[in-house]
């Protein structure tokens, strides 16, 4: 079986550092799968060479979706969305000042390719689509229990449902694969549990491919179908959240406090 996305023998420095060496791994449709690592192990990094904001050394990286199979090595990050993959972060990146709606139906308009005429002529093709936006829009920030915040803006809204939005507005793209990059940072243990049933539902309502980057264990054993460990750059191990659980390498590296 083809796989959705196949990583082959990565690498990628920073001058004199490896930041990710040598991995290989890759991503089925329709799973939930963990990367964990100590501080520094280079999940960020793995990260932003998926998602196309910065190009590997060496290496491969290779989607097979919808629209069939495509290299992702030096694809900009912009392409990568329009080819299916999108991304929350770890900081908060909302349009703060704007209504909870206008952020999603921003996010929209990657999908939504309005071309230039109709933009600035504001043709009746703008207006149906301006429409459609706003009405798929609002189903699914319905299915997210946002339908009361629609006007608020962003920045009032709590830690938690800021989190939330993003996460809405990643999947306003209508990915094949959600990278969600520590999105349980800064959380209370409510909203982690709040969280956790939120990409768990995700999961079975979109059918799509998730790979989240976390250090809450509880929320990564409680949502990961796989996992991968990376360490100083290489892949420590990987497998089942039992397997890795009791894995003596991962103990040591990385759980060893909590082991
Ligand atoms: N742009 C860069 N230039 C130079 N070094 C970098 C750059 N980005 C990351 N690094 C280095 O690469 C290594 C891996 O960093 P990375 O941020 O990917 O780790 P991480 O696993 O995401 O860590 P954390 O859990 O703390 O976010 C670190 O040593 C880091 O200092």
């Amino acid at each position: 079986m083809t796989n959705l996305l196949k990583v082959d023998h990565l690498i990628k420095n920073f001058g004199g550092l490896t930041a990710v060496s040598d991995v290989s791994m890759y991503l089925d449709s329709d799973e939930l799968v963990a990367l964990i690592g100590p501080n520094g192990a280079g999940k960020t990094t793995l990260f932003t060479l998926l998602t196309g904001v910065i190009s590997p050394s060496s290496g491969s990286i290779v989607l097979t979706g919808k629209n069939g199979t495509q290299s992702l090595n030096k694809v900009p990050a912009y392409k990568v969305a329009q080819m299916g993959m999108s991304r929350t972060f770890q900081n908060i990146r909302l349009f703060k000042d704007l209504s909870v709606l206008d952020n999603v139906m921003i996010a929209m308009t990657s999908r939504y390719n309005e071309g230039f005429i109709h933009s600035i002529f504001r043709t009746l093709h703008f207006y149906k689509t301006e429409d459609e936006m706003k009405r798929e829009a609002i189903e699914l920030l319905a299915i997210f229990d946002l339908t009361d915040q629609l006007d608020t803006k962003a920045k009032n809204l709590p830690y938690g449902v800021q989190r939330r939005l993003e996460i809405v507005r990643a999947l306003a793209t209508k990915p094949e694969i959600l990278f969600l990059d520590e999105p349980a940072a800064g959380m209370n243990p409510e909203e982690t549990a709040e969280l956790t049933r939120l990409i768990l539902k995700i999961q079975k309502t979109f059918h799509i491919t998730i790979l989240l980057i976390e250090h809450d264990m509880s929320l990564v054993m409680n949502v990961a179908q796989r996992i991968y460990v990376l360490n100083h750059g290489s892949l420590l191990a990987s497998g089942s959240p039992e397997y890795i659980k009791h894995n003596q390498d991962v103990i040591t590296a990385y759980l060893g406090e909590e082991g």
